[in-house]
């Protein structure tokens, strides 16, 4: 079967007066299989919207391919168009629908039924609101809606472009089991964020995107274990006498100071065992490496995302 995307170097340069020109798309190339949950992680302005727009077949590239499910989005055609789910951005929304009203144009544009609209009302956990304007709505329940807009046609590809952005954590939480929801029933599930920790928690792989290019794709888990990085240990400082915690850090690092004793470990479960039975456990935090770390690993700079 062919691959729900795939993308051969592309690229999109944008030209304006006062910005120049910005390589906004610079070489980029990637494949996801059908029924993954992909992830394009990176900062503001590493190109993921532009990318994501060029993949969705809403803006052209001006140079390489897309593939989605095994046909060009390029001329557009119903029969592609009405197997992808695209979430629009809230603010595309019409402020004095209601949001049945709002899903119901999308419901007819898709060619579904009310009775869809309204399950899937049902399903972001909105149906109560569904009387409400849009403007009225918070931004959490604005983000569902225009999930539940692009879901609305049934469709085997999703993209989602920040939909947790600016979303306090709980609502983003709740978001997180919607998102995993469509994925788990079998749809392909494309997802852009500058939340490591979103990436890190739903993606099955994940392409880390810096100035235009995509510097790596693997699992989270792929990609921490290449770090092959020491796991961080810190107790509270007084409970071990400095020659026990020379003998624990066994010629690893370990470092203190404030209160607390940081040890650096490649056999983390060796040490917290002996740990334990020292009964030194006050103030235990364990930290593995993240995708923060592999981000700095991978683009030789900090994350600010
Ligand atoms: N329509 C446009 N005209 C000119 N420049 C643009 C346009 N859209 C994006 N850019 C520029 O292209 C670069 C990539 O932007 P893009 O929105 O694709 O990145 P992003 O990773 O999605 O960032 P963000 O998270 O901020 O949306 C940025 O430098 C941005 O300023």
């Amino acid at each position: 079967m062919d691959a729900a995307i795939e993308v051969a170097d592309l690229r999109k340069t944008y030209r304006g007066r006062r910005t120049g020109e910005v390589r906004a798309v610079d070489g980029v190339s990637f494949r996801v299989e059908r029924g993954e949950f992909f992830g394009i992680l990176g900062p503001n302005g590493a190109g993921k919207t532009t990318t994501l727009e060029i993949v969705e077949g809403l803006r052209r590239p001006d140079s390489g391919e897309v593939r989605l499910l095994g046909r060009s989005p390029w001329p557009h055609s119903p029969d592609l168009t009405r197997r992808l789910g695209v979430q629009l951005q809230a603010s595309a929304f019409f402020e004095f629908l209601t949001a049945r009203e709002q899903i119901e144009t999308f419901a007819e544009l898709y060619g579904a039924t009310k009775a869809r609209a309204a399950e899937m009302l049902e399903t972001v956990g909105l149906a109560e609101h569904a009387a409400v304007r849009c403007e009225k709505l918070s931004g959490g329940q604005q983000q569902r809606l225009s999930i539940a807009c692009a879901l609305v046609g049934d469709p085997e590809l999703v993209f989602l472009d920040e939909p947790t952005a600016a979303l306090d954590p709980q609502a983003r939480r709740n978001l997180w089991d919607l998102m995993r929801a469509i994925n788990a029933e079998g749809r392909t599930v494309v997802l852009t964020t500058h939340y490591m920790e979103e990436a890190e928690a739903l993606c099955d792989r994940v392409a880390i995107m810096d100035a235009g290019r995509v510097k790596a794709v693997d699992s989270p888990a792929g990609f921490i274990r290449k770090l092959d990085a020491p796991t961080r240990v810190t107790i509270a400082s007084g409970q071990l006498t400095d020659e026990r915690i020379a003998e624990l850090a066994s010629g690893e690092t370990v470092t203190g100071g404030d209160g607390t004793v940081v040890f650096e470990t490649r056999d983390p479960r060796k040490l917290l065992t002996a740990l334990a039975s020292d009964g030194a456990l006050e103030g235990l935090a364990v930290r593995t490496a993240n995708l923060e770390d592999v981000f700095l690993h991978v683009t030789g700079r900090e994350w600010r995302g």
